[in-house]
C-alpha cells in the first residue's frame, strides 16, 4: 500500500526504473489521456496527443513484451478516436472496459444513465446563463468544464451542479473534481485503479505494471501499481501516491522512448543467464 508524499523527480528514477523492468519479462503500461499524452487545452474537443507521444506508443504497441492501455475519464468511444493503437481502453475513469474485443460497462453505472441524463439536461438550463461553461455528457459520468468560464462565477457553477445533483441524482449520483472540471457519476466504489487491477489480473505474474496520470482520479489507479510497479505523476510535486513525478506531456514522451528502447531491452535480456557469463573481460 502507497502513501501520499512528494513524488520524485524521475531524473533520481532511473536506477529504480533499470532493476525494475530487469526483474520483469512483460510490461503493462497503463496511461492516462488529458494533461498525460495530451497537453491541456481550452476545449476538451481540440485535445490530441503530441505527435511524439504518440510516435513513441506506437513503437511500445508494436513491442512483445509490452502491453499498453489507455485509462482515461473520457468517454471510452471518444478517448479511442483520438488515440489508437493500444488493445486495451478503459473509459470513463473505468466504468467501460474494451479488451479482447468485447466492451463491458460497469452494471451500476448503466443503470443510472437515465439518471444521469436528467441531471445533464437540467445542468444545460441552469448553467445556460455562465459565459463558456460547457456540459459534456458522456453517457456514463458527466463533466462540467469551468476553465473558460470567469474565475468569479466558478463557486456559482459549483453550487448549482451540487444542486441539481442533489435533487435529481438523489443518493446515485456525486460529485467529484478535477482540472478546471467537476465531474458527476455514480456514487459506487469504483475507479481507474479498478480497471488497472482488471486488466493486469489477465497478464503473466512476471509483469510489471506503470502508469502515468496528471489528475486526482489517476490516484486510484498509482495505489494499485505502487509499489511493486511505478506511478509517474505528470505535473507538480503536490503529494501522490505515484514516486515519480515528470513535469509535463513533453516529458511523457522522454519516459515512453525510454522504456521502448533500454526498458525493452531490460525485459527482454535474460538475467539468470548474465549471472552466469563470464564477466571478467569486463573488469
Ligand atoms: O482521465 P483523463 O483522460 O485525463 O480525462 C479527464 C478529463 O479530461 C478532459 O478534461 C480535461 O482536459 C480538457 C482538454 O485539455 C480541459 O479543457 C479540461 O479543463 C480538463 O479537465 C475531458 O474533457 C473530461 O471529460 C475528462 O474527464
Amino acid at each position: 500500500m502507497s502513501s501520499m508524499t512528494a513524488p520524485h523527480p524521475i531524473d533520481d528514477q532511473w536506477d529504480r526504473f533499470r532493476s525494475t523492468l530487469a526483474d520483469a519479462s512483460q510490461l503493462l503500461l497503463c496511461l492516462d489521456f488529458d494533461g498525460t499524452l495530451a497537453p491541456i487545452v481550452e476545449e476538451p474537443d481540440e485535445a490530441s496527443p503530441t505527435p511524439e507521444n504518440e510516435a513513441a506508443l506506437a513503437s511500445l504497441v508494436s513491442a512483445s513484451a509490452v502491453s499498453t492501455a489507455i485509462v482515461s475519464g473520457r468517454a471510452l468511444a471518444d478517448v479511442r478516436d483520438r488515440i489508437d493503437g493500444p488493445k486495451t481502453y478503459a473509459g470513463n475513469h473505468g466504468l467501460e472496459l474494451s479488451r479482447h474485443g468485447l466492451v463491458a460497462v460497469h452494471p451500476v453505472a448503466r443503470k443510472r444513465t437515465s439518471r444521469l441524463e436528467a441531471v445533464c439536461t437540467a445542468l444545460e438550463t441552469v448553467l445556460e446563463p455562465v459565459p463558456n461553461c460547457r456540459i459534456e455528457n458522456k453517457r456514463l459520468t458527466g463533466t462540467v468544464h469551468v476553465r473558460s468560464v470567469p474565475r468569479r462565477l466558478r463557486p456559482v457553477v459549483r453550487r448549482h451542479t451540487h444542486a441539481v445533483v442533489d435533487r435529481f441524482g438523489n443518493d446515485a449520483l456525486e460529485v467529484s473534481t478535477g482540472k478546471r472540471i467537476f465531474e458527476i457519476g455514480p456514487s459506487i466504489p469504483w475507479g481507474k485503479g479498478n480497471a488497472v487491477a482488471l486488466i493486469a489480473a489477465d497478464l503473466p505474474s512476471e509483469t510489471v505494471p506503470i502508469y502515468i496520470g496528471d489528475d486526482v482520479t489517476d490516484e486510484s489507479a498509482f495505489r494499485i501499481v505502487e509499489p511493486d510497479g511505478i506511478g509517474i505523476r505528470v505535473g507538480g510535486d503536490e503529494p501522490s501516491a505515484a514516486s515519480c513525478r515528470v513535469e509535463s506531456p513533453t516529458e511523457v514522451a522522454t519516459v515512453l522512448d525510454w522504456l521502448g528502447s533500454v526498458g525493452v531491452d531490460l525485459l527482454e535480456s535474460d538475467t539468470s543467464e548474465l549471472s552466469s557469463v563470464d564477466t571478467s573481460s569486463f573488469e
